[in-house]
């Protein structure tokens, strides 16, 4: 098999149980992300989600397992990877402006002063930030327009990967939709990659190409990966009116209802321990619109 851009192999995280002996996070995930792919992961709290993404980010060591980027082995924080997370991470003491332009430059570093001022403005104004705003610190600005900054700045540095944890976790549901909508516009118009962990079903297909579905921890594994049969550009109205739409989401919350439990700790996927691929088309003339799902092994 082609290896992908990304590419998780046999990633194990063990901790001590506190008791002298210790207790697997997750053992043996394995899947790939292709270039240009938006991926979303679902799992119940403490399967492990942040600590593949921290990582993927380079700020914790697997147990075991190899993460390779472009067909290189990756080790410790690069500017090659960006994160946002949910609690916005900008420098207090700089304004909106130069929390985007202090990583612009350093990404950067052959371009002038007015270029890096120019393109992280761009990027402002596509999370629709413009005016006066730019010219805040963090403390002036409300808990949207800061996580607008974090998207803004992560995206105006262009790294190969972009991980979001939980970006939206801590926005109001009007905020948050209308940054959704903002993170499509942006991502759309670049080949970003990206990876994101949300608990929101709803968020999840309206943003990702594909979601990878955990068990629970303790042993959990990356069970399926559900494509989101859905065309693009999609809007939180259109896409309910898809027939793929509330087949997908179906599986999905019976997923996490039910057989995030029951495959717990089981084996699932294949002997590569690559999750499932779940592929839900309901349109006409699709190979699988009877019966509904591809089998799914119990
Ligand atoms: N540094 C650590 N030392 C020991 N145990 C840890 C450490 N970090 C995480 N854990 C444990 O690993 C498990 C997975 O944690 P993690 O934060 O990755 O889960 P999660 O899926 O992101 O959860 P949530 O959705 O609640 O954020 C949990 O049981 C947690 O207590």
């Amino acid at each position: 098999m082609a290896s992908s851009f990304l590419s998780i192999e046999r990633l194990t995280q063990r901790y001590p149980d506190g008791k002298g002996g210790e207790f697997t996070v997750f053992e043996n995930a394995s899947f790939g992300i292709e270039k240009g792919e938006f991926v979303c992961i679902l799992g119940h709290s403490g399967c492990g989600k942040s600590t593949i993404m921290n990582i993927l980010a380079g700020l914790s060591d697997p147990t075991s397992g190899v993460i390779k980027m472009d067909g290189q082995a990756i080790s410790g924080p690069s500017l090659d990877r960006g994160v946002v997370f949910q609690n916005y991470s900008l420098l207090p003491w700089l304004t909106t402006l130069k929390n985007v332009t202090f990583g612009v430059a350093a990404r950067f570093p052959q371009w002038t002063k007015q270029q890096v001022t120019d393109h992280s403005i761009a990027f402002l104004e596509k999370v629709g930030l413009t005016g006066d705003a730019i010219y805040r610190k963090p403390s002036q600005l409300s808990g949207g327009m800061r996580q607008r900054v974090s998207i803004a700045r992560a995206f105006a540095n262009e790294p190969k990967l972009l991980l979001l944890d939980e970006p939206f976790g801590a926005l109001d549901a009007l905020t948050r939709g209308t940054i959704q909508d903002e993170l499509i516009k942006v991502w759309s118009g670049t080949d970003q990659t990206v990876f994101m962990i949300t608990h929101d079903i709803d968020e999840a297909i309206l943003l990702a190409d594909r979601i990878l579905l955990m068990t629970n921890g303790p042993n959990a594994r990356v069970a399926e990966s559900v494509e989101i049969t859905l065309p693009r550009p999609r809007t939180r109205t259109t896409i309910v009116e898809h027939p793929n739409y509330y087949a997908i989401r179906n599986h999905l919350v019976q997923f996490l209802g039910e057989r995030s439990v029951l495959l717990a700790g089981e084996s699932v996927g294949d002997e590569t321990h690559r999750p499932e691929t779940v592929r839900i088309d309901k349109t006409e003339g699709a190979a699988d619109a009877e019966p509904l799902l591809r089998a799914v092994p119990k």
